[in-house]
């Protein structure tokens, strides 16, 4: 990371395709018999996953530079896997995966590593359940999952937490439940599902936050075209608003209103952001440029905006500490629930900068960094993506070497993180 200190970032850059379009459309793309294509998908260590379990139902995945080709033989005629179904560290992939395989009605083994083991798959066993599914897991919470065949009725579900891998899961299930399934939602999350279904000929009416979706319909096969990930731009424009000279531009990024809630911070923040949108059909796709600004002030962040930006929290704390002002994140529990207590991670890495914090149970306080503090210069990355890269994010920008103990997790969103910050960089 040495090379990348002193410098400033600009240019336009595409990021990789969406880690949440990517898995679904990889499964969509599966559950349709027939020849589907998708274009510019995330290849990552999560969606590889996902890939390769479809692989061991009986899909042929076809991987080419910039596609993925995927020939389904039909979810009636798929395989019942001898081997487990392995997730890795894909939360995503083990979430969905249990609505489709409950829905296609099979005997499969669910299993992922030690971050998955300890992330809480009750919230899909008890609407899956409802519905008539037989899944077992650890102490009635945790993976391995195993899952037996059985048939599934409708339900109404009022969903208890605002999560987008539930809702999905229900909604996988629901398409093979007999009658109609309806969701209710209290804040809305991302809808990358509800989107692709229709996109794939499923008929399903979404009124505000109610979805509504009848069993007994098939998947018929679709191209997808997957926009840049907004979760990982949202590195470079932090990275871009906080270090001076920046100007960076991100091309064919996802706008998806229920996925760039961190727009609407930056915003907030007084940050020098435009946007342009390209397209609004479907998945609202558009370029995004942020430059350095001095003038950052704060912000504060509770309630529907959160699940817009779940993902982005841990770098808005870096972006928190260079406002004039000190900014809050609350309603933010979920976060103890994901790769790692993100919450926690984030503030026990970025106070050895010397950043500031006040801890709630759902969020933080941080308080602007009125002078770099170093206390120590070896770091933990916890395996998690989103913290490893927060911590060369703030690294960067602080000019500062740090060690951080293991940094492969950047594979599991975006392999080529590092290797796009040498293409912006430019000495200052
Ligand atoms: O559905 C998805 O693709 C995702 C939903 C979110 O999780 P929850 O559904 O647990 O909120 C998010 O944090 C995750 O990175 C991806
Ligand atoms: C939480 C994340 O993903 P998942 O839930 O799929 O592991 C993430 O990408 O930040």
């Amino acid at each position: 990371m040495k090379s990348l200190l002193n410098q400033k970032f600009t240019g336009s850059i595409q990021v990789p395709g969406d880690k949440s379009i990517t898995h679904r459309a990889l499964m969509m793309a599966s559950l349709a018999e027939g020849t589907s294509v998708i274009h510019s998908p995330l290849e990552s260590e999560d969606t590889f996953r996902t890939s390769e379990i479809m692989g061991q139902l009986g899909v042929d995945i076809k991987r080419e530079e910039g596609r993925i080709t995927v020939t389904s033989p039909g979810s009636s005629n798929f395989t019942t896997p001898e081997e487990v179904l392995y997730t890795g560290n894909s939360g995503t992939t083990t979430r969905l995966l249990m609505g489709l395989i409950a829905g296609i009605g099979m005997d499969a083994t669910i299993e992922g590593d030690s971050s998955i083991a300890k992330r809480p798959m009750d919230r899909v066993r008890t609407p899956l359940g409802k519905m008539g599914a037989d899944i077992s897991l650890v102490d009635g919470k945790y993976p391995p999952i195993l899952m037996k065949r059985s048939t599934l009725k409708a339900i109404e579900y009022e969903m208890p937490v605002a999560s987008a891998q539930v809702k999905s899961a229900i909604l996988f299930a629901a398409l093979y439940a007999d009658g109609e399934t309806t969701i209710h939602e209290k804040i809305k999350s991302r809808n990358h599902t509800e989107i692709m279904l229709e996109q794939f000929g499923v008929d399903i009416e979404v009124d505000g936050l109610s979805i509504r979706l009848k069993g007994g319909q098939s998947l018929e096969p679709r191209d997808v075209q997957v926009p840049g990930d907004i979760s990982s731009a949202a590195f470079l424009m932090v990275l871009a608003a906080i270090t001076e000279g920046s100007d960076i531009t991100i091309e064919n990024v996802s706008l998806n209103e229920t996925r760039a809630g961190i727009i609407d911070v930056f915003q907030q923040m007084n940050a020098d952001i435009e946007i342009e949108e390209t397209s609004s059909e479907g998945e609202a796709i558009g370029n995004i440029r942020i430059r350095h600004s001095k003038d950052l002030t704060s912000f504060e962040l509770s309630g529907e905006i959160i699940p817009r930006l779940i993902d982005e929290i841990p770098v808005l704390a870096v972006l928190g500490a260079f406002g004039s002002e000190p900014s809050v994140i609350k309603d933010a529990l979920e976060l103890r629930y994901k790769e790692t207590d993100r919450l926690r991670a984030v503030i026990d890495e970025l106070e050895k900068f010397g950043i500031e914090f006040e801890e709630f149970e759902d969020g933080f306080k941080v308080y602007p960094l009125k002078e770099l503090k170093m206390t120590s210069d070896s770091f933990k990355g916890y395996h998690d993506h989103r913290i490893i890269m927060m911590l060369l994010v703030m690294a960067v920008a602080s000019n500062t070497e740090i060690n951080i103990d293991d940094t492969s997790a950047i594979n599991i969103s975006y392999p080529g993180f590092l290797e796009d910050l040498e293409k912006l960089k430019q000495a200052r």
